[in-house]
């Protein structure tokens, strides 16, 4: 059963316990490191902002949008994709909105939220037809909700043969984008590319010119090359702006069986930036190249699967629920 507005904090969840030991650690080093370098950070933010939903299909049952789309707007060719230049105005605004308010001070709260709250038990295949219920605005390259970005995908990397841990990271990548019918202010703290917190905002990410408006741009340290990290520290120790693929990668980590590969593929999906544009290599360690070229790999589907194409739910689903099962051990999952 779905438990909304999961405001509880459930000590007997042995995994949350798990999570939040990890995290409040991680969040303990982050504090650290900025206490360290003495900047006293007064930015916090009012967070409470009215919530504007981009749904699809009004439903929630996992039943397929026939909403016809605009085919002028699907790229056809590898190089028609990700074109912002002359993306629409959504897409603009969604970035103006993520690249001001994505600050050190609202990350860090957002990773205490999301340790000390349970937001909803449900299966996997339940969460999926949430998703049915969403447009990502970020998005120039589909209309069409992430239920079908999620079957594309998957299928994507089911007919090239790859491995079927590669195939249900296909369906479940942009799971974590459930997050916006829970605790989210808006798009912005869920979806679009993700970039460091901490550090500087690199020339190579989308319209990088909106930072302008985050504080932390002109904080001294925050806005500095390293900003608060060491010379490759190793992306674990990089803070990503929090979204779906942080959300999701936790979920995965500690409620599946999934390898390392796939748990990168999930976190770092959306890190355009690093995985596409070639920034930040000065905060790589070894195993994040390995990473890297998983990611890369992924990236290939995720992206360029984007088509017209509307899969039939009900016929994949047999497929896809034995595929989950083999992955994730429990039924229901803490989201
Ligand atoms: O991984 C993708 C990618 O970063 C896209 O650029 C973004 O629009 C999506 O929200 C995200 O899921
Ligand atoms: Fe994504």
């Amino acid at each position: 059963m779905p438990q909304q507005n999961g405001k509880v904090i459930r000590n007997h969840e042995g995994h949350l316990l798990e999570l939040m030991d990890e995290d409040v650690q991680s969040v303990n080093a982050f504090k650290t490191r900025i206490m360290l370098s003495r900047e006293d950070d007064s930015s916090t933010s009012e967070h409470v902002v009215k919530k504007q939903k981009r749904h699809g299909a009004e439903n929630d049952n996992c039943t397929v949008d026939k909403t016809p789309v605009d085919q002028n707007t699907i790229p056809v060719s590898e190089d028609e994709f990700r074109q912002y230049h002359q993306a629409k105005s959504r897409v603009r605004e969604f970035y103006r909105e993520q690249h001001e308010k994505q600050t050190m001070a609202f990350n860090l709260q957002a990773r205490v939220n999301f340790k000390t709250k349970s937001r909803a038990r449900m299966t996997i295949w339940e969460a999926l037809c949430k998703l049915s219920m969403l447009i990502d605005d970020s998005d120039p390259d589909t209309e069409l909700s992430q239920i079908d970005h999620a079957l594309q995908t998957a299928e994507a990397i089911r007919a090239d043969g790859k491995p079927r841990w590669m195939q249900l990271v296909g369906l479940i990548h942009d799971l974590g984008k459930i997050l916006y019918f829970f605790d989210s202010e808006g798009q912005w703290d869920v979806v679009g590319d993700t970039f460091p917190i901490g550090c500087q905002f690199a020339d190579e990410i989308i319209f990088q010119e909106f930072f302008k408006g985050n504080p932390d741009d002109s904080h001294p340290i925050y806005s500095s090359k390293l900003g608060i990290y060491e010379d490759n520290c190793g992306l674990n120790s990089v803070m990503i702006s929090w979204g779906h693929d942080e959300y999701m990668y936790y979920i995965a980590k500690s409620q599946s069986t999934l390898n390392e590969k796939a748990l990168a593929m999930i976190r770092y999906h959306s890190f355009y930036p690093w995985h596409r544009e070639g920034a930040y290599r000065y905060l790589m360690n070894k195993k994040d190249y390995e990473m890297l070229s998983e990611v890369q790999a992924f990236n290939r589907y995720d992206l360029y699967s984007k088509n017209l194409t509307k899969y039939d739910l009900k016929e994949l689903q047999p497929y896809y629920l034995d595929l989950i099962d083999e992955f994730f051990p429990k039924k229901h999952i803490d989201f």
